[in-house]
């Protein structure tokens, strides 16, 4: 069987990736399938282990680096997070194409491990729309929505060595440009 895509979706905190990818997934022909990853950070109200990610302590992620099973991890304002390598492999050898929904660090060592993965940078139209959007989500306290914008335009500044740059005005529109996207990577894949 032909193995699948490797997608990664990046961009600043709050920027609209996950928004973004739900509505990605509602399109049956990408034959898409999600990275879950692996964090310490507690989980949001809602959040399930398992689902939105798997969720373990310092020392639990710690030993899964040492033990190398880790495509790529980093350190996000005071949390591990990271991409368990055995199932993302998993999924490409069925034919998946597999969506990664990460930052910047983590997103440019996978471009280093695989340099045919196709790599979308999410933009917000403003820097106050940005600011808009993370604090209407009510999911962080102050200190660390200030952070997490603090980090972004350092993060947007990285944005040039992805191959797609897509701006999130409106899901609908972001999520038909990266679906045509993929449609034609998936072509030549
Ligand atoms: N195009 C858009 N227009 C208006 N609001 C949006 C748009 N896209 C996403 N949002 C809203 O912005 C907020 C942040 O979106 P979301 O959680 O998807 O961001 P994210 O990039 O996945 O964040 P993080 O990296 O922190 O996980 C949510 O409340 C979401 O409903
Ligand atoms: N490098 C990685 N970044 C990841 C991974 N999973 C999620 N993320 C990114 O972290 C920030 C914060 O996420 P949040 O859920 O706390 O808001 C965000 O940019 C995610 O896309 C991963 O496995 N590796």
């Amino acid at each position: 069987m032909k193995k699948g895509l490797l997608i990664i979706l990046s961009g600043p905190s709050g920027v609209g990736k996950g928004t973004v990818r739900e509505k990605l997934f509602e399109d049956a022909t990408l034959n898409l399938a999600y990275s879950i990853s692996m964090t310490t950070r507690s989980p949001r109200p809602g959040e399930k282990n398992g689902r939105e990610y798997f969720f373990v302590t310092k020392e639990e992620f710690e030993k899964k680096i040492e033990e190398g099973g880790l495509l790529e991890h980093a350190q996000f304002v005071g949390n591990y997070y990271g991409t368990p390598k055995a199932y993302v492999d998993q999924l490409l050898s069925e034919g998946k194409n597999v969506l990664l929904e990460i930052e910047v660090q983590g997103a440019l060592q996978v471009m280093d491990k695989a340099p045919d993965a196709l790599t979308i940078f999410l933009v917000p139209p403003t820097m106050e729309e940005l600011e808009k959007r993370i604090r209407g989500r009510r999911t962080e306290e102050e200190n660390i929505v200030q952070e997490r914008l603090n980090k972004a335009a350092k993060e947007i500044a990285t944005k040039d060595n992805y191959k797609h740059v897509v701006v999130n005005n409106t899901v609908e529109q972001a999520a038909s440009e990266i679906a045509e996207i993929i449609k034609e990577n998936i072509a030549q894949h």
